[in-house]
């Protein structure tokens, strides 16, 4: 990106928190090293969960995105609360050749079955369709039912497709932003704000008309 719009923007930047979660192995940090480098590396080595952080235009708007790369201990060391409350957006990761993964993801999706936080899964390693275990339908019914986007992707063979990835959940980060102001807003007015014309501005939604009032 450009430092200079990079420099003049940041004061609008919004951040976003991204916790990337799913079962050991599935490409948790493959794909959060793509988004990041633009790089595949093959093999990772971490034993610990790891943060980066990355600023990237998303929409013409500076985003700085903060991203927890999760490791679990195995299949059923599921991520703790404070991940959780953590994360603007959670991405869930599972890996196309590996039904134990969606199985994981499962289980994550009713631990935050109360929680109204944005979610975009991702079928990883669709470079190995020879091996899949899980079919695409599957991986759909499960987005359906946490309601959120879902796409299957290869972090070793693909970049664009992967950015698409984190690009998707920061919307939905930065959509359910606005609909929490909203609702404030009507609470504090006592009415509906839909039938009025509104100027909610903030550091997420630069993109709003500024001429609107309410
Ligand atoms: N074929 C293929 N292999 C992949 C892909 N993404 C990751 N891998 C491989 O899968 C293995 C695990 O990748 P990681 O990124 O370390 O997975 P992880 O989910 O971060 O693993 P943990 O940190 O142990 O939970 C590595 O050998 C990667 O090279 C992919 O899209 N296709």
């Amino acid at each position: 990106m450009n430092a200079k719009v990079m420099k003049r923007k940041k004061s609008s930047m919004s951040e976003v928190k991204v916790a990337v979660i799913g079962a050991p192995d599935v490409g948790k940090t493959a794909l959060s090293v793509r988004f990041l480098t633009r790089r595949y590396i093959g093999e990772y080595d971490h034993k610990s969960e790891t943060r980066y952080k990355h600023e990237v235009l998303v929409d013409n708007d500076p985003i700085l995105y903060e991203i927890l790369d999760t490791c679990p201990k195995n299949d059923s060391d599921l991520p703790p609360n404070e991940t959780i409350s953590w994360a603007d957006g959670l991405l869930l990761v599972y890996s196309i050749n590996d039904r134990k993964s969606l199985t994981y993801l499962k289980k994550v999706g009713a631990l935050i079955a109360d929680n109204d936080i944005p979610v975009y899964i991702v079928g990883n390693k669709n470079d190995m369709v020879h091996l899949r275990e899980v079919s695409v339908e599957e991986g759909a019914i499960l987005a359906r039912s946490l309601e959120c986007g879902f796409s299957e992707v290869a972090a070793a063979e693909q970049v664009a497709p992967v950015a698409v990835v984190f690009q998707e959940l920061c919307r939905a980060v930065l959509a359910s932003r606005r609909k929490s102001k909203h609702s404030l807003l009507e609470r504090m007015l006592g009415t509906k704000t839909s039938n009025l014309r509104l100027y909610v501005r903030g550091k997420s939604d630069s993109a709003l008309p500024k001429d609107n009032t309410v």
